[in-house]
């Protein structure tokens, strides 16, 4: 248990009281991450993925923040497929901007206040440098769209909350790019893969407890900072910068890996266009809650760790 949080989780732990968080989307990567996240003594996350609480459900989403008295509520579940959401747009809308929605009424009825989570891919990307937090959205897809809906409905709902937009989510588990290119090196010796597209890889991990600090900060403090943060693993790179470090990372560990050609985006046409500079400015969430988090080939050392071993 982290010792710097033991004042307000004692407190509860001493009249045996456990502070319950209810975490959305259990079984996605910041779902599972947020579920063996170190919480504070005297809170416990109560995660529920889709059989449990499903967000096509307006109702159930309703009865969920009203069933008990929860510290916090961090909504971890959304709808990912960024090329799929093209053709699929009312199903995404439906789960990224609907069921925050839903939720956000509901925390803002029962007082709890609602930890959002959103994307690099609500900025248009076409200028350099870092995107700070009240800079223009101008989403490029789908998916950017429907996250900015739940940004736009949490922000509009009364509720007291934070908005954390990510970016580049990777872990050990679930869909993500690293799994993608361990999985691809192991059947080709050359990919393709495009470098034009910057942004920063971030660990699940890191970010589930970046997410952990500001859920309990809120529960424990009215005045905890509110608003829209950005959290990233630190430094930059492009996608073709990202696979070259998985594969030099992993052939270290006696993992697959591959030769990468790097292209550009026209040459790897998708459904879905995405930025080209999704860098997301990191001072006002150190400002606000002294997060700073570390470099990104440092988070993605410890997923290859548990997807491989520890380097020979
Ligand atoms: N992945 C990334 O690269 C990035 C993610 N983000 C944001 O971070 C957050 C976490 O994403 P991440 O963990 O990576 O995403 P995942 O795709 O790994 O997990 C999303 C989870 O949401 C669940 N879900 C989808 N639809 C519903 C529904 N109708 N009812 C209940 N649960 C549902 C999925 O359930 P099921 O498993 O059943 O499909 C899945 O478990 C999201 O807000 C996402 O937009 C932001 C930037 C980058
Ligand atoms: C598999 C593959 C992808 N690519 C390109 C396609 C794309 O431009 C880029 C990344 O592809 P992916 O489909 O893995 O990533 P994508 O689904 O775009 O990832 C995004 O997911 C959503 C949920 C977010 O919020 C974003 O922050 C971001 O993480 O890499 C290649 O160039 N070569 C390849 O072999
Ligand atoms: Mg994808």
């Amino acid at each position: 248990m982290a010792p710097a949080r033991r004042d307000e989780g004692g407190r509860a732990a001493r009249r045996g009281v456990t502070r319950a968080v209810l975490v959305t989307g259990a079984a996605g990567q910041l779902g599972e991450a947020l579920r063996r996240a170190a919480w504070p003594e005297g809170f416990a996350a109560v995660a529920l993925d889709r059989a449990a609480l499903d967000l096509a459900d307006l109702n159930a989403i309703a009865g969920a923040v009203a069933g008990r008295r929860w510290a916090a509520v961090i909504n971890a579940a959304a709808y990912t497929a960024v090329d799929k959401a093209e053709s699929d747009q009312v199903a995404a809308w439906q789960v990224n901007a609907l069921a925050p929605a839903a939720l956000a009424a509901a925390c803002a009825s029962a007082a709890v206040p609602l930890v959002q989570v959103s994307t690099d891919y609500i900025f248009p990307g076409d200028r350099d440098g870092a995107w700070e937090v009240d800079d223009a959205a101008a989403p490029l897809g789908v998916y950017g769209a429907s996250k900015l809906g739940g940004e736009l409905a949490v922000r509009t709902s009364g509720a007291r909350h934070v908005i954390v937009r990510t970016a580049w989510v990777m872990s050990a588990r679930g869909h993500n790019f690293v799994r993608t290119m361990l999985r691809l090196a192991a059947e080709r010796d050359t990919l393709r893969v495009v470098a034009d597209q910057r942004g920063s890889p971030t660990a699940a991990a890191d970010l589930a407890a970046a997410l952990v600090r500001i859920a309990v900060r809120l529960a424990d403090d009215a005045t905890a900072p509110t608003g829209t943060f950005h959290f990233s693993n630190a430094g930059a790179t492009s996608w073709a910068g990202f696979a070259e470090e998985i594969f030099r990372q992993s052939a270290r560990r006696g993992g697959p890996s591959a030769a990468v050609t790097p292209i550009a985006t026209s040459d790897y046409p998708t459904p879905a266009r995405r930025p080209a500079n999704s860098l997301l400015g990191l001072g006002a969430i150190g400002a606000a809650y002294g997060i700073h988090p570390r470099r990104w080939e440092a988070a993605l050392g410890d997923i290859l760790d548990e997807l491989i071993g520890a380097p020979k």
